[in-house]
């Protein structure tokens, strides 16, 4: 529930869309503001010009001149008083652009009157110590890499826009596939530090003894293999942003070192004494949850409140289906693809919308491009899509430890039998599924019937499996 104002401010709603003025206008006049209204830019000027608003509702698309473009306009006549863009096409190049020019605050169509609410009282909150805006320049609205149309991607856009020119520590969560380091890299470009470096890591990818030196670079001879001073990834990202992919996987003496750097600013490098002053932007990602790596002890409470200073959460794909027409125009788009607007038909869409797409953003990338190669410029079918990817429909998640531990064994495999490789599909079943059928077995009491039930497999399929593992003396 949303406690009332004791102010009562003049604001100015400027939409062309009456049913959008008279929500907005019935809400505000509930908190006790009086509210006037405009259909354009034009008219919306002359009102703040006249009127000098405490508070502007300015939608981005109006009939001639828009929302963006106007925005510093409003600002002057009103002498800075707070904007909150409206749009019903938000982007985040919208969403930045709004921010850039002096928005206070961003809301997308449809927004809930909550919402809105809770967003004019900050903003008129915010009124009193606000200061003219760095930029009048309005910026290029380019294209989006970052696609996205549902509610969810427009919040998004919307923790971008107001958090990329501060220099809070962003955590961004999602499965695999959702897109963070595509929400980092727009976090960088979209801030003041986008002149300056960029650099995307994921620890998990290097070797866990060289982990420090990696961030923080060494001296010579503190390691064997130091044969010189090096500098690690914060002196190199200095003045920019530190992209830390799967920071979940991170050791814990290393994030010891890490929330150093966060809180005093300070990092040694391996080997010296002497701390180093970094001016790094640390945006991290996990698929992880990280409050049960907590609970485990593998992830240090007060670094996970660090670093989330802002937490940006990607839902998976199937949670925000209305993302998957765009995303594949976009694609096909990309690849200059023949058919056009014509390659998906409605049929399609649905089919697409239905896959339970556990691979996220990803595996739809690389399923448009598959289909595409199919199809040579005709429009899509379903038949021209690979086959989906695999994932646990029990609870919806894909579950990337085992997926981790699977590729740890194959690629093992792999290297351990480098020029004699075969029978490998087999090689698996036999280190696995002995442990299914005495966890199963185990499960119903030792009752064959039962466990052949569950594995959805035959009894006499059981029994001989159970033979070929010398497991008779499980049985019943
Ligand atoms: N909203 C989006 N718009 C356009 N492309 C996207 C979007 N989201 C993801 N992609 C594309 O999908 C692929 C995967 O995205 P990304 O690498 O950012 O995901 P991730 O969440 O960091 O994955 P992982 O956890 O596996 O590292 C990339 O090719 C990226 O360009």
């Amino acid at each position: 529930m949303i406690h009332s104002s004791t102010h009562s401010s003049l604001v100015l709603v400027v939409d062309d869309e009456p049913s959008i003025c008279w929500a907005l206008e019935r809400m505000l006049t509930g908190e006790g503001h009086e509210v006037i209204t405009a259909s354009s830019a034009e008219e919306g000027l002359q009102l703040a010009k006249s009127r000098k608003p405490s508070l502007v509702i300015l939608d981005v698309r109006l009939p001639k001149e828009d929302g963006i473009t106007a925005l510093p306009k409003f600002l002057e006549a009103t002498d800075n008083a707070p904007v909150v863009i409206i749009t019903a096409f938000g982007d985040l190049e919208t969403a930045v652009a709004a921010v850039r020019n002096g928005a206070t605050d961003y809301l997308t169509k449809p927004f809930k009157l909550d919402d809105a609410l809770r967003t004019c009282r900050a903003a008129l909150k915010a009124s009193v110590n606000r200061s003219a805006p760095t930029t009048t320049e309005p910026m290029v609205l380019d294209q989006s890499v970052l696609v996205g149309e549902s509610p969810a991607m427009q919040q998004v856009f919307r923790q971008i826009a107001l958090v990329a020119d501060s220099d809070l520590s962003v955590l961004i969560t999602g499965e695999t596939g959702t897109g963070k380091e595509l929400v980092a890299a727009a976090m960088h470009r979209h801030s003041r530090r986008s002149s300056r470096p960029y650099i995307a890591i994921a620890p998990v990818a290097i070797n866990p003894e060289l982990i420090e030196s990696e961030l923080f670079g060494h001296v010579k001879g503190s390691f064997t293999g130091a044969v010189d001073d090096r500098a690690g990834l914060f002196e190199r990202a200095e003045g920019g942003t530190l992209f830390l992919d799967e920071i979940g996987d991170l050791p814990l003496g290393t994030q010891v070192k890490l929330l150093r750097v966060l809180e005093q600013g300070q990092y040694c490098r391996v080997g010296d004494v002497r701390p180093r002053t970094a001016d790094v932007r640390v945006v991290a990602a996990t698929h992880r949850d990280l409050h049960d790596a907590i609970r485990r002890n593998e992830f240090r409470e007060d670094l996970f409140h660090r670093l989330t200073g802002v937490q940006i959460h990607l839902p998976p794909l199937r949670d925000r289906t209305h993302d998957i027409e765009p995303l594949c125009r976009y694609f096909l788009k990309a690849m200059n693809y023949a058919a056009g607007d014509a390659a998906i038909d409605e049929r399609l869409l649905t089919s697409l919308q239905e896959r339970r797409w556990h691979g996220n953003v990803r595996e739809l990338k690389n399923a448009v491009g598959h289909a595409a190669v199919v199809a040579r410029g005709r429009p899509l079918v379903m038949e021209d899509f690979p086959l989906p990817k695999p994932g646990r429909e029990a609870d919806g998640e894909s579950s990337p430890a085992l997926e981790h531990v699977v590729a740890v064994w194959v690629e093992d495999v792999i290297a351990q039998e480098n020029g004699d490789l075969e029978n490998l599909h087999a090689q698996f079943l036999a280190a696995t599924e002995p442990t299914i059928l005495k966890i199963v077995l185990s499960h119903t009491g030792g009752n064959r019937a039962k466990a052949a039930e569950i594995l959805g497999i035959h009894r006499g399929t059981l029994r001989d499996r159970l033979r070929a593992y010398a497991m008779d003396d499980v049985s019943s």
